[in-house]
């Protein structure tokens, strides 16, 4: 049965969350006919419903046999749960199955099992996009624009479902998979709470810890917010991945401690400069992997009144998807102002604009 025929039976998503509605949101971007059927907590299911997110709400997990598609998008264990509760149900022939989990080799070993010999496809999915913010009312329809949409497997019903996410669609092996988000997502999410953490204990003794903490503090520590039941789900599904990036980790500060106790200027240096060059070369910044997604501008702004009016009048004729303003500590900055643009041509012409009409200094896209 092909995604057109497919399309005309009804498609579940199991989880109304950040990822759930938010899939939800871009597959009724491209396929506004598709009839979407929701199962969650009956409050995040009356959002949902009231905000057009979904067609159906539903209670029961054997409606599950009325769905061509079924998407999963609760945490790591909830799916594995689910995913043995659906194989015992009499579900349609040659249904699509598909998860949105953060790791994938437990996963696709739970896939293998329950639905051998039956005849259901399931496909592995991770959209390498999200948030520290989670639920419902976090839906964002542009969440995965221009980020990596990992899936296990190539399957052209799914990908023409999820089309209006307009996320690149990339397949990667399961084991591949959690090595590599163990480095650039899982053990990220343990230094950011970890961080937090030893800087509130820092605190009780150098309580100036919690207000002079900056713009290069916020960076780093704004997923230390993100939900708990997700990560303990994710730190148990990939433990031996994440334990290796974590000794690792112990390694690297072991170095540079060494090089400051041996107060070696030149490897500090060294150390300093070659992550910067790491940095500026990865895809994150070319907004081709998941964050910032868009091309984005910083426009380093001073306190005065009505600066921020004065820059956007500038730009009044330039399509501009989202800003941000970033404080800063600094004496002579008082803030940083991040535009966003869809295409590096808007991002190059409101450029031009702020560096014609003001001194600010610019920062964008093209700075490599
Ligand atoms: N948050 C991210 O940045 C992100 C990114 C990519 C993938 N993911 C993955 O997506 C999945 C969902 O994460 P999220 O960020 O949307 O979390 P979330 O907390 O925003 O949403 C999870 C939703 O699932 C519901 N839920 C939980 N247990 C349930 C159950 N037993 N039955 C029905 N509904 C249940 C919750 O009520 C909630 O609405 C997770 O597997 C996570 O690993 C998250
Ligand atoms: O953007 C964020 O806040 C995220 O944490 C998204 C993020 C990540 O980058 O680690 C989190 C979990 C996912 O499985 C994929 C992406």
């Amino acid at each position: 049965m092909s995604f057109k025929e497919k399309k005309l039976e009804k498609i579940m998503i199991i989880g109304l969350g950040l990822i759930g509605s938010s899939v939800a949101l871009g597959i009724k971007r491209e396929h506004p006919d598709v009839h979407i059927l929701g199962l969650d907590r009956a409050e995040t299911l009356d959002i949902a419903l009231e905000a057009g997110i979904i067609d159906e709400k539903v209670n029961e997990l054997n409606v599950a046999e009325q769905a061509g598609i079924i998407l999963l998008a609760v945490p790591i264990q909830a799916t594995l749960d689910y995913m043995e509760a659906l194989s015992q149900l009499d579900l349609k022939k040659n249904v699509l199955i598909t998860d949105t989990s953060s790791t994938k080799t437990e996963i696709m070993l739970k896939a293998k099992e329950v639905f051998k010999g039956k005849n259901v496809t399931f496909v592995g999915g991770h959209p390498m996009a999200g948030s520290h913010k989670s639920g419902v009312l976090a839906a964002d329809v542009n969440l995965f624009e221009n980020a990596y949409y990992v899936l296990t497997e190539k399957n052209e019903d799914l990908q023409e479902l999820l089309s209006g996410l307009h996320a690149k669609f990339i397949i990667v092996e399961p084991k591949e998979h959690d090595q590599v988000t163990s480095q650039v997502s899982h053990f990220p999410h343990i230094l950011a709470s970890s961080l937090v953490q030893q800087s509130d204990d820092y605190a009780k003794n150098h309580p100036l810890v919690k207000h002079l903490a900056a713009g290069g503090f916020r960076d780093m520590t704004r997923i230390a917010e993100a939900d708990s039941i997700m990560w303990t789900s994710v730190l148990l599904s990939n433990p031996e991945e994440i334990l290796g990036r974590i000794e690792d980790f112990k390694q690297q500060l072991d170095t540079i401690s060494q090089k400051i106790s041996e107060k070696d200027e030149q490897a500090i240096k060294e150390f300093f400069e070659n992550g910067k060059i790491i940095r500026q070369h990865m895809e994150i910044l070319k907004g081709k992997g998941a964050i910032p997604s868009f091309y984005d501008l910083y426009v380093s702004i001073p306190d005065e009144k009505g600066v921020i009016l004065r820059i956007l009048a500038l730009l009044q004729d330039i399509s501009i998807v989202n800003i941000k303003i970033n404080e800063e500590n600094r004496e002579d900055i008082h803030g940083q102002l991040q535009i966003s643009f869809k295409t590096e041509k808007d991002l190059s012409r409101a450029r031009e604009m702020i560096e014609f009409a003001t001194d600010f200094e610019v920062e964008g896209e093209q700075d490599d």
